[in-house]
This record gives structure tokens, C-alpha cells and sequence, in this order.
């Protein structure tokens, strides 16, 4: 079995891949103060609740776009697991060709959903991740990355406006059945959800304009991240849903890696 583990910025996503599907994922907050014995800890403890034995895991890939958590994970991983693992970045072959200004700079998260989204649907397609940042990332039908966009995230909007403004309360994040608020929670609501649609629907479309003045078919648009089904639910602009994407391309570009035997 095959460890999967994606570290973003609020959440680290764990995968169990036995050789056919993913069988089971936790997420663990995302916390650099944490030591990799307290890690530990909590992976046997969910290892044990998923009747799992950590003596299984063969392999494990982990993709971040949290340096300073990587010390502790490493070792969490080399001392529960005894296994050396492999990191997405310089080194490890993605198999996606990257056309930006500086492709070692751009996210691994946002990689690794490019990969899994190309190897399933092979054609000109934007991502969505609604994560801490919400990104964008164009592919064209011949699978090359070309860019992108990045957004604060709709909780980071959200606290901004809650930590910057004395009588603005924190909000649960739903989508108001109105846009004209009748008080403060409601009108919130309506400026943060219904705006932040409005947002990406107008990304989306400049997007596809600009992809298909290249000569690309209209992208498919899929969303993944944690936030994501809320906005999906709100929006025409999105064609898919695909919560699994990053941990399916971490299972994917394992496998472009592995050594035989591994
Ligand atoms: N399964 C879930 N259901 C609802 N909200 C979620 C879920 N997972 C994460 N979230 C929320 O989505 C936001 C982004 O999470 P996530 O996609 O894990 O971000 P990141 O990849 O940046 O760590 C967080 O505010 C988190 O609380
Ligand atoms: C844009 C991101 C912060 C998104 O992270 P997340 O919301 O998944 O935690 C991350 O992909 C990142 O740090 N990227 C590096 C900059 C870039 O992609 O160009
Ligand atoms: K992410």
C-alpha cells in the first residue's frame, strides 16, 4: 500500500492507495509547531481506527506548499514507516510540461491536480482548487501548463473583512437565497459567497477567451479543494467536481517514479 500525503496551508491530506483505489483518507490540520512524534501519534492512532497496519505502507509521496512543516513530516514518515519518501519537485518526473516564467515556482498542489485532471480527461481543461488560496490553472488539450491564477481564499476573505471591521461578525460560509441582505449576517453572506462566484465565473471566462484565441477547444472547468462543492453548487461555470484530484495525482506520479521493486 501506498501513502499519500498532501500538505497545504490549512489542511494535510492523507491517502491509503492499495494498489487498485484509495481506501481510505484523514485529514490532519496543518500545524508547523507540531513534533513528528506527536505526528506519529495521530497517523497510527487513525492507521488503528481504519483497521490498517502501518507495517503495509510500501511506499509513500508527498507533495507541500508548507516548507517549514517538511522537517517533521520527513521524519514522522522515516520513523512510523521506515521508508525514505519521494517529495514532488526538481528530481521527481511529473511527466507535466511546464510553460511558465519559472516552473519551479509554481505550487506542487496545483501540479500534481493538473496531472491527475490530464491523465483523466486528455484535453484543454482550467482547474479549480478552492483551498486557503483558491487557484486557477490552465492545461491545453496538449497537456501543457501554461499558468494560472491565485485569489485569496473565500474563509481568508471572509476573516479579513471579520478581523478588520470592529462590528462585522465571523460568518458561517453559505450562499444567501438573496443578494439584497436584510441584516448584517445575511448581507455577508451575499457580498462574500455570491461575490467570490461572481469572481471565478469572470476568471473562468477571460480564461477560456484567452485559451481559445490560442486555438484551444472550450476548456473543461474543474474544481477540487476543500470549498469547493459550495461554490460548485453556486455557479454554471463549473462542469466537475473532483475531490480526489491532488491525492490521484500524488498515486500517479508515485508511479511515473517508482524504481521496480520499490
Ligand atoms: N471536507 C471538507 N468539508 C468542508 N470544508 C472543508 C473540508 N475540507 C476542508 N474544508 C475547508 O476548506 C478550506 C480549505 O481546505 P483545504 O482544501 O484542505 O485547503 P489547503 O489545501 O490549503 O490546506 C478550509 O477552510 C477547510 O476548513
Ligand atoms: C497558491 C498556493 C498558496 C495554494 O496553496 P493551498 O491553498 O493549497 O494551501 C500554493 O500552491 C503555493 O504556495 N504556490 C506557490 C506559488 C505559485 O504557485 O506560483
Ligand atoms: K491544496
Amino acid at each position: 500500500m501506498i501513502l499519500l500525503v498532501d500538505v497545504g496551508n490549512t489542511n494535510i491530506v492523507i491517502g491509503i492507495h492499495d494498489g487498485n483505489d484509495i481506501i481510505a483518507d484523514f485529514r490532519l490540520a496543518t500545524d508547523s509547531k507540531k513534533t513528528s512524534d506527536e505526528m506519529s501519534i495521530q497517523v497510527v492512532e487513525l492507521f488503528r481506527m481504519n483497521g490498517i497496519s502501518v507495517s503495509d505502507i510500501t511506499g509513500v509521496i508527498i507533495s507541500s506548499v508548507v516548507p517549514n512543516v517538511m522537517y517533521s513530516l520527513e521524519n514522522m514518515i522515516r520513523k512510523t514507516f521506515n521508508i525514505h519518501p519521494m517529495i514532488v519537485g526538481p528530481g521527481l518526473k511529473t511527466g507535466m510540461n511546464i510553460k511558465t516564467d519559472n516552473p519551479r515556482e509554481v505550487g506542487a498542489d496545483r501540479i500534481v491536480n493538473a496531472v491527475a485532471a490530464y491523465e483523466k480527461y486528455k484535453r484543454s481543461m482550467i482547474l479549480v482548487d478552492f483551498g486557503t488560496a483558491t487557484t486557477f490553472d490552465a492545461v491545453k488539450g496538449t497537456g501543457v501548463y501554461i499558468g494560472g491564477a491565485i485569489l485569496p481564499g473565500i474563509k481568508i476573505a471572509a476573516d479579513a473583512l471579520f478581523e478588520r471591521a470592529a462590528k462585522l461578525p465571523r460568518i458561517e460560509l453559505v450562499t444567501p437565497e438573496k443578494v439584497i441582505g436584510k441584516n448584517t449576517v445575511t448581507s455577508m453572506q451575499s457580498g462574500i459567497v455570491l461575490g467570490y462566484i461572481g469572481s471565478i465565473e469572470y476568471i473562468i471566462k477571460l480564461m477560456k477567451k484567452e485559451m481559445m484565441e490560442e486555438g484551444e477547444e472550450e476548456p473543461l472547468v474543474i474544481a477540487t479543494g476543500g470549498l469547493s462543492r459550495m461554490i460548485y453548487n453556486g455557479t454554471d461555470s463549473i462542469d466537475l467536481l473532483e475531490p480526489g484530484l491532488t491525492l490521484e495525482g500524488l498515486k500517479i506520479i508515485y508511479d511515473k517514479n517508482r524504481k521496480e521493486d520499490r
